[in-house]
């Protein structure tokens, strides 16, 4: 039998492949969602010896029930993630309950500096997406690490805030989350912006649905949402809400479908900044990060958003500290 060729589609071979840095909560979960989607290969590396094996040996049984036909690798050695369309770091510690998220700086630092280093190396081209935290500082120190084009590098945290505001919208109104949209900036912190302006129920804004003080209510909630998590799991922090967002963004840069999601990204005099990363709406295509939309702030908006920079400037300052110290040993 002949296989009919098409002009718009040639025969290629490239295999799509995601690396995931880290096969603990984050990456063996985001793992499972990559690979149950059907959208590329997995490649989990992690430190621990036999843990990325284990979960990936786990994940390649369960395809044939979940009916995917995606190889997952699991390795301790970055030369398996040669070639890699996007790497994804979640290598690091997760806080536990007392702790906020920038107490991690000096833990993950070196790991996540080490770790873009190995990926770059082995995947000169990839779009890297981090998910370690502090999630701001940490996507700003793989960059200044990794020397790549800022559009090709990104942290998560947006989507999942999003998602958290999304839900209790959705809860408090009795309605099906469906429908709501929120849209959440800033840094992944105590000080992140939600923006209830911004934020709909199948286009209304939710300003003419709930009250300012129900609204308030819901807006503490999210800022808190990972916190709430850590204080119930006591081990570490959330990992599926994480995961699903994190593939909703590779999805987009694997299939070009330039979603506009809220996603840590490298700003050059967007709302009046420079040289730092923070969550702003970005389109996500292949070539990764492909445009900032700048949407109009109110001037509390605003200065809740610069007080974000300044606490994320902070974090990069002490990062680099730690850095400094660590190359000096
Ligand atoms: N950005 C976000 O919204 C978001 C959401 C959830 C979790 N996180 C962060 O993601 C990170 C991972 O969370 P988790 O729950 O998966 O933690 P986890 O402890 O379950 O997994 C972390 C894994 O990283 C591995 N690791 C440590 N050092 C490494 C190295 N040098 N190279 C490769 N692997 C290494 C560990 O062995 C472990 O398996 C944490 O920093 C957490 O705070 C961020
Ligand atoms: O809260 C954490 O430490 C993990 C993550 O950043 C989250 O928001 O769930």
């Amino acid at each position: 039998m002949q296989m009919a060729s098409s002009m718009f589609f040639p025969p290629s071979c490239h295999p799509t492949q995601v690396s995931i840095i880290g096969a603990g909560k984050v990456g063996g979960t985001l793992a499972q969602r990559i690979a149950e989607s059907n959208v590329a290969h997995v490649v989990l590396l992690d430190v621990v010896e036999g843990l990325p094996q284990g979960v990936a040996l786990d994940l390649m049984q369960a395809g044939s029930v979940e009916g995917h036909d995606r190889k997952i690798l699991g390795t301790n050695d970055y030369a398996d993630t040669a070639g890699s369309d996007i790497v994804v770091i979640t290598a690091g510690r997760p806080r536990t309950p007392g702790m906020n998220r920038n107490d991690l700086i000096e833990t993950n630092a070196p790991i996540v500096a080490r770790a873009v280093t190995n990926v770059i190396a082995s995947s000169p081209n990839a779009v890297i997406i981090i998910v370690t935290n502090p999630l701001d500082v940490m996507t700003y120190i793989a960059w200044q690490v990794s020397q790549i084009e800022p559009f090709r590098i990104m942290g998560m945290a947006g989507v999942l805030d999003s998602a958290r505001f999304q839900a209790f919208i959705a809860t408090e109104l009795n309605v099906s989350v469906v429908d709501v949209n929120a849209t959440v900036m800033g840094s992944h912190g105590d000080l992140m912006v939600p923006l209830p302006r911004y934020s709909t129920v199948n286009g209304i804004p939710i300003t003419e649905l709930m009250d300012a003080e129900t609204i308030n209510r819901l807006i503490a909630r999210t800022r808190n949402g990972g916190a709430e998590i850590v204080g119930l799991l006591k081990t570490g922090g959330a990992y599926y809400a994480p995961a699903s967002s994190v593939r909703t963004m590779v999805e987009s840069i694997l299939l070009n479908r330039r979603r506009l999601l809220p996603t840590s990204a490298y700003l050059k005099g967007e709302y009046g900044m420079k040289d730092i990363f923070l969550g702003v709406p970005c389109w996500l295509g292949c070539r990764g990060v492909e445009g900032v939309l700048e949407l109009n702030l109110t001037d509390n908006e605003r200065e809740a958003l610069n007080s974000c920079a300044q606490s994320v400037r902070e974090g990069i300052e002490k990062a680099d500290a730690v850095l400094a110290a660590t190359a000096a040993v």
